[in-house]
């Protein structure tokens, strides 16, 4: 099955073997191309984070490849797979419907409730079901989040830094659910954050994007835990943060 927008081909891959393949992606706002010739892959099951300055064009990309992009009139091919959920820094949960509702909403099939509960239960939120958002905290409401996209065993999750938002202790505390809940499901993930220290103890790999286009990938060959401390650990991280332009002390 194919889809056409403009010059942009979006597929579905024809193999288990690759959730992602972007190649030659260009997608412009007036003159400025924002991806330019952008080319990314990323395996079944594979945990993928990405990194860029402010503006680099990483929720863009998120938007193209979760099909949001409605004007993507851009260059190049764009294959996803058909079940892909995404995770939004706030957790943009419908105000007006009880929790559960939120997690069910668009759900199909006779046990879509107890889908729904079971999902919840996974997030921490067993006996919440019938509270309104309002009554939830900032990182509760993103267990919602979480939960809505993992209902819909997604074969590609998208997080546009799903935790920026969050306190330190929430942050962490999120962390280790979407680690546990990665390991569960298995889809293909790709993390759009602001945070090297998140990238590296959630992903496999991590790239950066820069000038329209993936100017580094790194495998996170780190054994686990992945503790800072380590200097394995600090090699990584010095990368990738020179990477990005942020001026590193010596010694
Ligand atoms: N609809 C649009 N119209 C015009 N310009 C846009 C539009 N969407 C994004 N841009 C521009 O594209 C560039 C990339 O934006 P994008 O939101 O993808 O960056 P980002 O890397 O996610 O940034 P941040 O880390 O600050 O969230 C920005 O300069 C932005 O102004």
């Amino acid at each position: 099955m194919a889809t056409h927008t403009g010059g942009l081909t979006a597929t579905v891959p024809e193999t288990g073997t690759a959730a992602v393949r972007i190649s030659g992606l260009v997608r412009a706002f007036g003159e400025r191309r924002v991806l330019d010739g952008l080319d990314l892959s990323l395996r079944a099951g594979e945990f993928v984070a990405m990194l860029g300055r402010s503006g680099s064009g990483k929720s863009t990309l998120l938007r193209a490849l979760a099909g949001l992009d409605h004007d993507a009139g851009g260059e190049g091919e764009l294959s996803a797979p058909d079940h892909v959920s995404v995770v939004f820094q706030d957790a943009r949960l419908l105000p007006w419907k009880r929790v559960l509702a939120n997690v069910t909403l668009g759900l199909s099939g006779a046990d879509a409730q107890e889908r729904a509960r079971t999902a919840l239960a996974e997030v921490g939120l067993a006996g919440r079901e019938d509270a309104w958002p309002v009554e939830l905290s900032g990182g509760e409401q993103q267990r919602v989040s979480l939960a809505r996209s993992l209902v819909r065993e997604p074969q590609l999750l998208l997080a546009d830094e799903p935790f920026g938002a969050l306190d330190a202790l929430t942050r962490a505390r999120m962390h280790t659910l979407l680690a546990r809940l990665y390991e569960r499901h298995r889809p293909a993930v790709l993390l759009v954050t602001h945070d090297v220290d998140e990238a590296i103890a959630l992903a496999d790999r991590v790239v950066v994007l820069d000038g329209g286009h993936i100017a580094a990938d790194l495998p996170v060959d780190l054994a686990a835990p992945r503790r800072p401390g380590t200097p394995e650990y600090a090699v990584l991280r010095e990368r990738l943060l020179v990477r990005l332009g942020v001026e590193v002390p010596s010694g």
